[in-house]
């Protein structure tokens, strides 16, 4: 508050002129995360509790919350933590929320694909989107659990069914991507990594992780069409990466928990007005013809997506991996939408 305004309201002398001045500044959010006593869901709530913006934290799984709740909430920051476990209680987690967090679901093992999780993460993600639909319709949803390229679709047709589905409120988090390609990128070209910028399109699994190098910022000539390569290899095995170093025991939950603080921040930010508020997504998406999810920049505002970002001009070798990644990305997309209207 600036001092002049902080005299003004003092000046005024009323109690509802400093609440409305504080209430606009920031605002009451709600946000849920589903999945919370995970690998994922343990750090990503930390993350979530420290984060100003949140001023309710709500805990759900199937098991575990209670602990993870307390231990959370004895954090001396704004958010009050409620911990929710069992169906039974998952209502209640979900009310009144603004945001709904979920990284529910089996991890990969070594040697699995992110489609190998279909058969469990497809029937979790249903449940928790028929629910969230009955108690929080209006929440922006940040899908974490794989296959993402399939999860989103799921939950877009289990919204469309309940009759609350909003294209502009749904969203695959593919931040850690992103998190991953600025990372290597600022390795290999010896720039500090905390000013660059790396967009990443697609999808999120294998190939269909397009990162864009050529838009990389700051751009620079120390790399060679082998060092891209390489770059872009690094990047769409980065799950792999993690999953084959942890050896059975899961795959990313540390990184992917600060990709998705990262995310939930900018929609939080762009649900309280925030302008310029842009990061990469997986959502609907009419950018490419034939996908009807793909993930690019996304302008994030108080509605959920202001804006689909188009994918600006691409080199030859960013152009061949799109053409690559159509037919699996397609492939995802349908196996998602006849699990969900099939089921
Ligand atoms: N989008 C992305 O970039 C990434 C996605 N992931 C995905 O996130 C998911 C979670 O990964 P981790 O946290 O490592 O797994 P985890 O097994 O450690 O945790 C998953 C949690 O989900 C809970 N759960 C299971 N069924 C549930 C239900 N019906 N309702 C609520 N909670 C339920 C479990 O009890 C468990 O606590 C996986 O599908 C993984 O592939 C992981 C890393 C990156
Ligand atoms: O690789 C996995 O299974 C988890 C994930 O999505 C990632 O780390 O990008």
């Amino acid at each position: 508050m600036s001092s002049i305004l902080l005299r003004s309201v003092l000046k005024r002398g009323s109690a509802s002129a400093i609440r409305s001045f504080s209430s606009e500044s920031t605002p009451a959010r709600k946000v849920a995360v589903l999945g919370a006593a995970g690998g994922i869901g343990q750090p990503l709530a930390l993350l979530m509790k420290l984060n100003p913006l949140v001023s309710s934290l709500s805990l759900y799984d199937i098991m575990g919350t209670p602990g993870v709740a307390a231990d959370v909430s004895h954090i001396n920051t704004r958010a009050v933590v409620a911990g929710f476990m069992q169906e039974e209680q998952l209502g209640e987690a979900l009310k009144g929320a603004d945001v709904v967090i979920i990284p529910a679901g089996v991890p990969r093992k070594p040697g699995m694909t992110r489609d190998d999780l279909f058969n469990i993460n497809a029937g979790i993600v249903k449940g928790l989107c028929t629910a969230i639909a009955k108690y929080c319709p209006e929440a922006i949803v940040n899908m974490i659990s794989n296959p993402v390229n399939s999860t989103v679709p799921i939950a877009a047709e289990v919204f469309k069914k309940a009759g609350t589905y909003n294209e502009k409120k749904l969203f695959g988090v593919t931040t850690l991507d992103v998190v991953r390609a600025k990372t290597f990128y600022a390795g290999k070209a010896k720039v500090p990594v905390e000013g660059v910028n790396v967009p990443v399109v697609g999808g999120h699994a294998g190939i269909t992780i397009l990162p864009l190098f050529s838009q990389a910022t700051p751009a620079t000539n120390a790399l060679g069409a082998d060092d891209i390569k390489a770059l872009t290899k690094r990047t769409q095995d980065g799950g792999t990466e993690v999953v084959e170093a942890k050896a059975g025991k899961g795959s990313a939950t540390l990184s992917m928990a600060y990709a998705g603080a990262v995310f939930a921040d900018a929609c939080l930010k762009g649900l309280n007005g925030v302008p310029d508020i842009v990061e990469c997504s997986f959502v609907q998406s009419t950018v490419i013809s034939g996908l009807p999810f793909f993930a690019s920049k996304v302008r994030l505002g108080k509605n959920g997506v202001e804006e689909v970002l188009g994918l600006g001009p691409l080199s030859d070798f960013e152009k061949e991996g799109l053409e690559a990644l159509k037919p699996e990305l397609k492939s995802s997309i349908e196996k998602g939408i006849k699990f969900a209207t099939e089921s």
